[in-house]
C-alpha cells in the first residue's frame, strides 16, 4: 500500500533522508519512530505530497506522489504535526469546511460529519469553537478532519505529543476502530513506548536512515538482545575505549560524561569474560555495570550507537 524506493532529501547541506526504502502492507498500523530530526517529519511530508524529494520514489496504492499528486490525496488523510488557530470556527463547521474542500456535497456531509464525530467523541462538542477545545480534544478533531473524504490510508504525524495518559487512551482506542475499518495507517512519534500497543509493526528511523523495522515483539528482542555496559575508569580512558572498538561484541562505544557506555550483544557469561578481560589487562576499573533503563532509554540508546 505504501512503499518507499531509496528516498532522499536534501535541505541545503542538511541530508534530513539517506536513501529510505520501507514497504507497508495494507491494513497494517505502522509505527515510524525515532529521535527528533531524525526525518519522520519529512518522511511524512512527502508522502502527503507536500514535499519533493531530492531523489527516489514514494508509492500510495501504487501512484507515485509527484506523479501523480492529485490521485494520492485522494487516497490519503494527513495529518499534521502542528495546528493551526481557527478562530470563530465551531467544531461543525470546521469539519464542514473541509468536506467542502473535497467536494462532497451538502447532504453527503450532513450526514458524514455526526458519525465522524460520533467516532472521535466530540459529538456534544459539535456547537464549540475549535480555540475552545482542549489538546486532546482538538487532535481528535484533526483525526476527523483527514478522515472526512474517508481516505484508505491515514498518515498521521505525532498525534499523540502533549497528550496526557487519558487523552493518549482515547487516541489509541480510536486507532482501535479505524484499523477495525481497515485503513492503513502511518503513524509517527519519538516514543518507541508510546506506539508500542497500537502498532502492528514499528520502524525505526535514525539520521535519515532505517535502522530496523519488525513487529513490536521482533523490536523487544532486538533491543534485550542489546546490553549497554558502563564502565567508570580511574585513567586509561583511550585504550579501553579503543579496545572495546574492536571487541567482536561490542556494537557501539562512546564517553558520556566520567563513564564509557558501550552496546554489548553477548550472553552473560560473556560479560564476564569482558571484564576479566579488561582486569587482565590491568586496566582500573572503578565500575562495570549494566545501564538499569527503561524501553525508552535503552531505545535512545540504541539509537544513538547504531546511527553515529
Ligand atoms: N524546511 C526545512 N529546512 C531545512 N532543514 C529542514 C527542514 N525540514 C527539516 N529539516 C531538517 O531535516 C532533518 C529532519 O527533520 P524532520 O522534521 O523530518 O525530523 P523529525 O524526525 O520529524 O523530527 P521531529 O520529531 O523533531 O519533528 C532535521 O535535521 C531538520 O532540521
Amino acid at each position: 500500500m505504501i512503499k518507499l524506493e531509496q528516498l532522499t532529501k536534501r535541505f541545503g547541506k542538511t541530508e534530513a533522508l539517506k536513501g529510505l526504502s520501507l514497504e507497508i502492507q495494507e491494513g497494517t498500523v505502522f509505527g515510524f519512530v525515532g529521535p527528533n530530526g531524525a526525518g519522520k517529519s519529512t518522511t511524512l511530508s512527502i508522502l502527503a505530497t507536500l514535499l519533493a524529494p531530492t531523489s527516489g520514489k514514494a508509492f500510495i496504492g501504487g501512484f507515485e506522489v509527484t506523479e501523480n499528486p492529485r490521485e494520492v490525496r485522494r487516497l490519503i488523510g494527513y495529518m499534521p504535526d502542528f495546528f493551526g488557530v481557527y478562530d470563530n470556527l465551531k467544531v461543525e463547521e470546521y469539519l464542514d469546511f473541509y468536506g467542502a474542500n473535497y467536494d462532497i456535497p451538502v447532504r453527503e456531509r450532513k450526514e458524514i460529519i455526526p458519525k465522524l464525530l460520533e467516532l472521535v467523541n466530540l459529538i456534544h462538542k459539535r456547537e464549540a469553537y475549535v480555540d475552545s477545545l482542549s489538546r486532546g480534544m482538538k487532535q481528535r478533531l484533526g483525526l476527523a478532519r483527514c478522515l472526512v473524504h474517508n481516505p484508505q490510508v491515514l498518515i498521521l504525524d505525532e498525534p499523540a505529543s502533549g497528550l496526557d495518559p487519558r487523552a493518549r487512551v482515547e487516541l489509541r482506542e480510536i486507532l482501535k476502530e479505524l484499523r477495525n475499518m481497515d485503513k492503513t495507517i502511518l503513524i509517527s512519534s519519538h516514543i518507541l513506548p508510546e506506539l508500542a500497543e497500537m502498532c502492528d509493526q514499528i520502524g525505526i528511523i535514525e539520521g535519515g536512515e532505517l535502522v530496523t523495522v519488525g513487529t513490536m515483539e521482533e523490536i523487544n528482542l532486538k533491543i534485550n538482545e542489546q546490553k549497554i555496559i558502563t564502565i567508570r575508569l580511574l585513567n586509561g580512558w583511550e585504550e579501553v575505549i579503543q579496545m572495546l572498538s574492536s571487541h567482536p561484541l561490542v556494537t557501539s562505544v562512546r564517553r558520556v560524561d566520567d563513564r564509557i557506555e558501550a552496546g554489548f550483544s553477548g550472553s552473560d557469561a560473556e560479560q564476564v569474560q569482558l571484564l576479566a578481560e579488561l582486569m587482565k589487562r590491568g586496566y582500573p576499573v572503578v565500575a562495570f555495570s549494566e545501564a538499569q533503563g527503561n524501553l525508552e532509554e535503552i531505545f535512545m540508546k540504541i539509537t544513538k550507537g547504531v546511527g553515529s
